[in-house]
């Protein structure tokens, strides 16, 4: 296990290799889990990256080998893309949307066929992308590292922020490279980094509109439609107006992303295969609504309106052109 300084200074040196995109990024602040500043921030509902919370000391060996070695012999979930990017979907809504074609597949297998894959993989095959809540088919030492998390820690900023309840951990392990691109979540995430390098380009959610999400009904619900690879302007012209965060995680690093706030996620290239375990919880009750209401708030109302008005009219392909007769030389 690295020590702090060395993690730091392999930061350094990883912020240097990331790649950098059209839009301008600015660094999340990186402080101390007890500074009362990282405190505001989570109350805040802002991103930051929290040392020393020790929230996964106890996984830090969590080496793709060491969870070969110990994880059991249950099936996990795992993505498989022809290229190194791996874009949800929920296939619940494919039934809405008849010409989607599934842009990744996936199949529960052992850890040990997973790992085995990864290292027998060879340029131009599919990439491979495990990503599981972590459940009691985990082997028992795995399950006495999971118990020795600083469940205290996490549980009282829980409390103090008046989160809802822990609804998963998901296990990640990734091969080099892979990115889950930009999305939000409707939940909140303590993002805890256990092994090798990831980079978190993170944009708050007044930024809706500039990173034109799929539709409500559509199986990439909260997907972007825009490739940061291969942005199209013409199309999405407010890409241009984009303004981003960066955050650069190693191991023992946990990142707070906040409810609603938009985040692409890629393992950096180079830096071998990595693993993670994110915390979601849902989010707490609106204590009292205060105007101008916050971004976020807007984006819940957008999705509840887009939702009521895809029922009501029972055809999703009748949705474009109601809001377009609404909008359209009326408030545009
Ligand atoms: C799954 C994860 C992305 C990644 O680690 O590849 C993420 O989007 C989240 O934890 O909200
Ligand atoms: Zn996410």
């Amino acid at each position: 296990m690295a020590s702090a300084s060395v993690v730091d200074s392999q930061l350094n040196e990883v912020a240097t290799k990331v790649k950098q995109y059209h839009f301008p990024v600015e660094s999340i602040p990186r402080l101390s889990y007890d500074d009362p500043e990282a405190e505001r921030l989570i109350r805040n509902e802002e991103p930051v990256i929290l040392t020393g919370t020790n929230l996964v000391a106890s996984a830090l060996q969590w080496s793709p080998e060491y969870l070969s070695n110990n994880i059991g012999h249950g099936t996990y979930t795992v993505y498989s893309s022809k290229n190194h990017k791996f874009l949800y979907y929920d296939d619940k809504k494919i039934c809405k949307v008849p010409t989607f074609t599934p842009p990744t597949t996936h199949q529960d297998m052992t850890f040990q066929d997973f790992l085995n894959k990864v290292t027998e993989w060879k340029e131009g095959e599919p990439y491979n992308y495990l990503q599981q809540s972590l459940n009691d088919s985990v082997g028992p030492q795995i399950v006495q590292d999971f118990a020795a998390f600083n469940w205290k820690w996490i549980s009282d900023e829980r409390a103090k922020n008046n989160w809802g309840a822990l609804t998963s951990n998901l296990l990640l392990v990734g091969m080099d490279g892979v990115v889950t691109p930009v999305h939000y979540d409707e939940q909140q995430n303590f993002f805890a980094q256990v092994h090798g390098f990831k980079r978190f380009l993170l944009f708050d959610p007044s930024m809706f509109g500039c990173l034109y999400p799929y539709p409500v009904f559509h199986p990439h619900d909260r997907q972007s439609q825009v490739d940061f690879d291969n942005p199209d302007f013409d199309r999405f012209p407010r890409l241009r107006e984009l303004k981003g965060r960066q955050a650069i995680l190693g191991p023992g690093d946990v990142l707070y992303l906040p409810v609603y706030w938009w985040h692409q996620v890629e393992s950096v290239p180079g830096y071998g295969m990595t693993v993670s375990v994110n915390f979601w919880y849902k989010s707490g009750p609106t204590e009292k609504i205060v105007y101008p209401l916050k971004p976020h708030q807007k984006v819940a109302m957008m999705r509840n309106i887009e939702k009521m008005i895809t029922e009501a009219l029972n055809n999703p392909e009748e949705v474009p052109p109601l809001l377009q007769d609404m909008v359209l030389g009326r408030y545009t």
